[in-house]
């Protein structure tokens, strides 16, 4: 395999292995999730490298190249899986990045895990990249990765992009391991977040643990501060990730979407009003808080049982920690409650999925439903939002939105909700369902705007145009 002058780096590759495909014969389907998602376009237009997990322990791959993109697998031990993945990544940094909805867990064994395979990852990396290449990685499962590979290889222009929240200082500060994140960040040359919220806690964070010189400006573009590293003066930057707005409005035109999408609304009942749910069975999602919305709206007669259908996806998420398995008993007994109620036969009032749906069901879905729900306690993002709003190519429909979403900084038109709030979200989800056509039309096309003027390819674009600018700058080491 020749090395490439672009690679990937994140935790999963686009595509997962699944032992248990094909009749035991084992297949590959498409990876969960957002990231994949969003970088999925940006690396197949530029004949790029990605270095990922196949998402199932103790297989080994070579590279292959898959849709235009070259692949390279990197094996984990089921050991690995445990300590690195569902412990370390998703017991320990994601609770503490999404505000500690749960209590972070601090085990020294995931830890010293976690760094092994961040060790990995960079040789894997070093071993792809072309000289002088540019190397992206991403997210908190790698955050080790950058000064790593910049030991291994200096010749690289490093980027880093993490699509979770960074959390606010004091919360960083339980971790036990905070300065050595803190250094494994600051070996790229570019340090972008989602908002810069999260690009200020972690400058003052270079400053506090490691003494290091920071300098912060409030100007409208993308760089919101620098951190003088040795000789290195590493950039810190907001980039608001999207999706490829273009591709969802073209392709939920197309007549078999449409056909899909009457069909389900028919299949539903014909509910004057369709509310919906598309996401992770993950806790930041907040599906019980808009499950608990809609029973008390149906308690209280504000909504009636025979006239609006929900529809809830959940796609199966870190099933193996256990406050996953614990949120998806909770939502199956709310759901449970609810259709007991109010259903009839053949006939629910929630409609739930726990398994992944194929993009052009989901596209139906987004074109049949009138009110999309979004109530995460916390989101790095959330594209299933912009997702919708790109799909209502006809300007109707509306979106209840949790403030605690990165998606809330840019679509301020949508109906805005603080998720702790349950009757805020009662009240969001009664307007957004009955607003006169005129005033929903006009929130939409705003929501529109935003949407289709700011894809993907302008946040790669701008990360991608930020990180091979880097490295400018005297640092008072180098004029030293
Ligand atoms: O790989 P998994 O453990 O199955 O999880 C799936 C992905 O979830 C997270 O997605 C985030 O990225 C999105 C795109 O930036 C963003 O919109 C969303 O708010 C985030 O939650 C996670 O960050 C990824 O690493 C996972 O692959
Ligand atoms: C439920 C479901 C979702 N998708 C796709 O997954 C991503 C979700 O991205 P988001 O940023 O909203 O959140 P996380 O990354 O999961 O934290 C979005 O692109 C959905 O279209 C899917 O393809 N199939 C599904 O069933």
């Amino acid at each position: 395999m020749t090395a490439a002058d672009l690679v990937v780096v994140a935790n999963r590759l686009p595509v997962d292995y699944d032992p248990s495909a094909d009749d035991g014969r084992g297949g590959w389907r498409r990876s969960p999730g957002g990231l994949v998602t969003a970088l999925e376009p940006v690396l197949r237009a530029a004949d790029g490298a990605w270095v990922g997990w196949p998402g199932a322990p103790d297989v080994a791959f070579d590279p292959f190249t898959e849709d235009g993109i070259t692949l390279h697998p990197v094996s984990l031990t089921e050991g690995e899986v445990a300590g690195y993945y569902e412990g370390f990544s998703n017991a320990t940094l994601w609770p503490l990045y999404h505000d500690a909805i749960v209590a972070p867990a601090y085990d020294r064994t995931w830890w010293r895990t976690y760094v092994a395979v961040n060790r990995r990852f960079a040789e894997a990396a070093a071993d792809a990249a072309a000289p002088g290449a540019t190397v992206w990685v991403h997210d908190y499962q790698l955050q080790l990765v950058p000064k790593m590979l910049r030991d291994l290889r200096p010749d690289l222009k490093i980027g880093f992009f993490l699509h979770i929240p960074f959390p606010p200082t004091e919360l960083f500060l339980q971790l036990p391991w905070r300065t050595a994140v803190v250094e494994g960040l600051l070996g790229a040359d570019l340090v972008g977040f989602h908002l810069p919220g999260g690009a200020r806690n972690f400058l003052f964070l270079a400053q506090r643990l490691l003494g290091l010189h920071t300098s912060a400006h409030s100007d409208l573009d993308s760089c919101v501060g620098t951190v003088d590293v040795g000789d290195r003066r590493v950039q810190v930057g907001a980039f608001p990730i999207s999706i490829d707005s273009a591709h969802f409005a073209e392709r939920v035109r197309s007549p078999h979407i449409r056909e899909r999408a009457a069909q389900v609304r028919e299949e539903l009942g014909n509910p004057e009003t369709l509310l919906l749910g598309v996401d992770r069975l993950d806790y930041t999602k907040g599906i019980d808080i808009r499950l608990e919305a809609l029973h008390e709206l149906l308690d209280e007669g504000t909504l009636d049982p025979e006239k609006v259908v929900m529809v809830q996806l959940a796609t199966p998420s870190r099933e193996r920690v256990s406050a996953y398995a614990q949120l998806r008993e909770d939502i199956e007994r709310k759901v449970g409650h609810l259709n007991g109620e109010y259903g009839q036969l053949g006939r629910p009032v929630v409609h739930y999925l726990h398994r992944p749906v194929d993009r052009d069901e989901l596209m139906a879905l987004y074109s049949a439903a009138d009110v999309m729900l979004v109530t995460p306690l916390r989101d790095g993002m959330n594209l299933v939002a912009k997702e919708y709003i790109a799909c209502r190519t006809d300007g109707t429909g509306a979106l209840v939105l949790s403030e605690f979403t990165g998606a809330a900084s840019e679509l301020r038109r949508a109906h805005l909700v603080n998720p702790h709030d349950l009757d805020a979200v009662k009240r969001a989800i009664v307007i957004a369902a009955t607003e006169e056509p005129a005033t929903a039309a006009r929130r939409m096309q705003s929501l529109r705007t935003q949407v289709l003027h700011h894809d993907v390819d302008r946040w790669a674009n701008a990360f991608l145009t930020d990180l091979r600018a880097s490295g400018s700058g005297t640092t008072a080491a180098a004029s030293a």
